[in-house]
């Protein structure tokens, strides 16, 4: 059996496995352009890994994972939020308005049934950027935002706040406006808005996505209306079903997806355009690079608030180094397999260059006992979210994946990461970034890791040289016959 027909059966497998459970997930199957499941733009074209190039062409088909889907996983996986120890950075471009920051959600005095509302999601205090961001986003008149922090830190909960405070049910017209990238995505911000909201009798929420349809001439009756720019747009200039200059509260919700999709950046400014002048408008992003940046403070007017918080730095304090030196692909697949009999481990991730690597090596371990997920860029979003949770739930303990298919998730729970090929940037060069984002960890998990990396000749061994030196961390040498030594790195 060649490597892609492995692949092929184990993802066979893998799915059938899966049907019944993908049915049962809050996203649905969606075919139409908004669905990021289907056909997405890629943001930077194909990238493909070749720490081995004889094997590149298994990947050189693997599509790049776009924006959308990262931010839908992460979306996902954040079941909690992400606290953060770094400091908000205001830029307050109005220095007469007031900017204070408050440490809980009674300071804020919202609606009784609000306030239920987000106790009830079990929020006992505003996050990071709830404390400052909220103030200033309930205050009257009306601020316009700019906020940027990264996924899960509390900017949805923030913003569907702000709707639900500012929404008056006794009017049944739209009043509040949200736009997401992607039919999934805004689909995702209705289950938020409709969980905070659910004390609030007679509160009504439409999503203006593909599928959903209105005729020329319906008025919609909703309070809130989350959609995908182009939809909105049908709907508010084509159908005329609902009054632009009627919306109090504007939000754009993940700017740097939207701008990375084609027309929306121009569909959403068409929206905005139409706005009235007195409407609040608010822009979120993950992240605020130049290209955000413009396309930010051109569609929030009026000096709005721009409020940052940054990343916290990964670093590999705490983390034991460790690589072993093999001479053949089987040398590297017996000494796992060695290691994971040897050792105890809680929930490990491998990162492999090829699916065919990936899939022969999920075989090995599935036949060795192991309950290992195998996470493949080809699948479907939904597989792709369902196969994440598992992990994260501990369903599986070993989840296997190429650097294409892991890119920009995040599993805080891994104790043990095994570069089973060292990562690489496109053009070959030790890829120092991804290293440390696989390995490292910030100051919130401080827990204590295990890096294992694989060096099969020269060239990654090179690498692994490059990348110590990089860090100016020791990484040990381990030997995968010594299990005795093994046995210690756990300890
Ligand atoms: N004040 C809070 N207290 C406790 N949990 C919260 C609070 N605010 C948000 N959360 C929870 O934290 C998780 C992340 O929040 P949220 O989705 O609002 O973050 P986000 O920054 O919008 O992330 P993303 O960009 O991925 O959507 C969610 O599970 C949410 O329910």
């Amino acid at each position: 059996m060649s490597g892609e027909d492995d692949w092929g059966d184990l993802i066979t497998k893998q799915e059938k496995g899966l049907t019944e459970k993908i049915e049962s997930l809050t996203i649905k199957k969606e075919s139409g352009e908004n669905s990021s499941a289907s056909k997405d733009v890629s943001p930077s074209g194909s990238h493909s890994e070749t720490s081995q190039p004889s094997e590149s062409r298994d990947d050189a088909e693997e599509k790049d994972v776009s924006k959308s889907d990262i931010s839908l996983l992460q979306k996902l996986l954040h079941s909690k939020l992400v606290q953060s120890k770094s400091d908000i950075e205001v830029l307050r471009k109005d220095p007469t308005s007031p900017l204070y920051s408050v440490k809980s959600f009674e300071a804020l005095h919202l609606k009784p049934e609000l306030l239920k509302g987000v106790y009830d999601m079990g929020f006992n205090a505003p996050s990071k950027i709830q404390e400052t961001a909220l103030p200033t986003l309930l205050a009257d008149p009306p601020t316009n935002m700019i906020a940027q922090s990264q996924s899960g830190t509390g900017k949805t909960a923030a913003f569907v706040l702000t709707m639900l405070s500012r929404v008056d049910v006794s009017k049944n017209y739209p009043q509040c406006l949200c736009l997401a990238p992607t039919y999934e995505l805004a689909l995702q911000i209705g289950e938020v808005t409709k969980e905070m909201s659910k004390f609030m009798s007679g509160l009504r929420i439409v999503h203006a996505v593909r599928g959903e349809r209105v005729s020329r001439g319906d008025k919609l009756d909703c309070h809130i209306l989350i959609g995908t720019p182009g939809t909105t747009q049908d709907w508010a200039t084509r159908f005329g079903a609902f009054d632009l200059k009627k919306i109090k509260v504007f939000v754009l919700d993940e700017a740097d997806v939207m701008i990375s999709l084609q027309g929306h950046q121009d569909q959403s400014y068409r929206l905005q355009k139409g706005l009235s002048p007195n409407c609040q408008m608010l822009l979120f992003s993950a992240t605020y690079d130049e290209s955000v940046m413009a396309f930010a403070e051109k569609i929030i007017p009026n000096d709005p608030v721009i409020i940052k918080l940054r990343r916290e730095e990964e670093s590999l304090d705490n983390i034991k180094q460790y690589y072993i030196e093999c001479s053949s692909q089987e040398e590297k697949f017996e000494a796992l397999s060695n290691i994971y009999g040897a050792i105890s481990i809680g929930q490990s991730m491998i990162f492999c260059a090829t699916r065919r690597t990936a899939s022969t090596l999920a075989e090995k371990m599935t036949k060795d006992g192991h309950a290992v997920g195998l996470l493949s860029g080809e699948l479907p979003i939904e597989m792709r979210a369902d196969i994440i949770k598992r992990f994260r739930d501990g369903k599986e303990k070993v989840l296997i994946t190429t650097n294409v298919s892991a890119r920009g998730i995040d599993v805080e729970q891994v104790t043990v990461v095994v570069n089973f090929d060292l990562p690489i940037t496109p053009d070959n060069k030790p890829d120092c970034e991804t290293y440390l984002h696989r390995i490292g960890r910030t100051g919130r998990f401080g827990k204590n890791g295990i890096a294992i990396n694989f060096v099969d000749g020269q060239r990654s061994m090179t690498t692994m040289r490059y990348i110590e030196k990089h860090f100016g961390r020791t990484i040990s040498k381990l030997d995968a016959g010594d299990l005795d030594a093994i046995e210690k790195i756990s300890s």
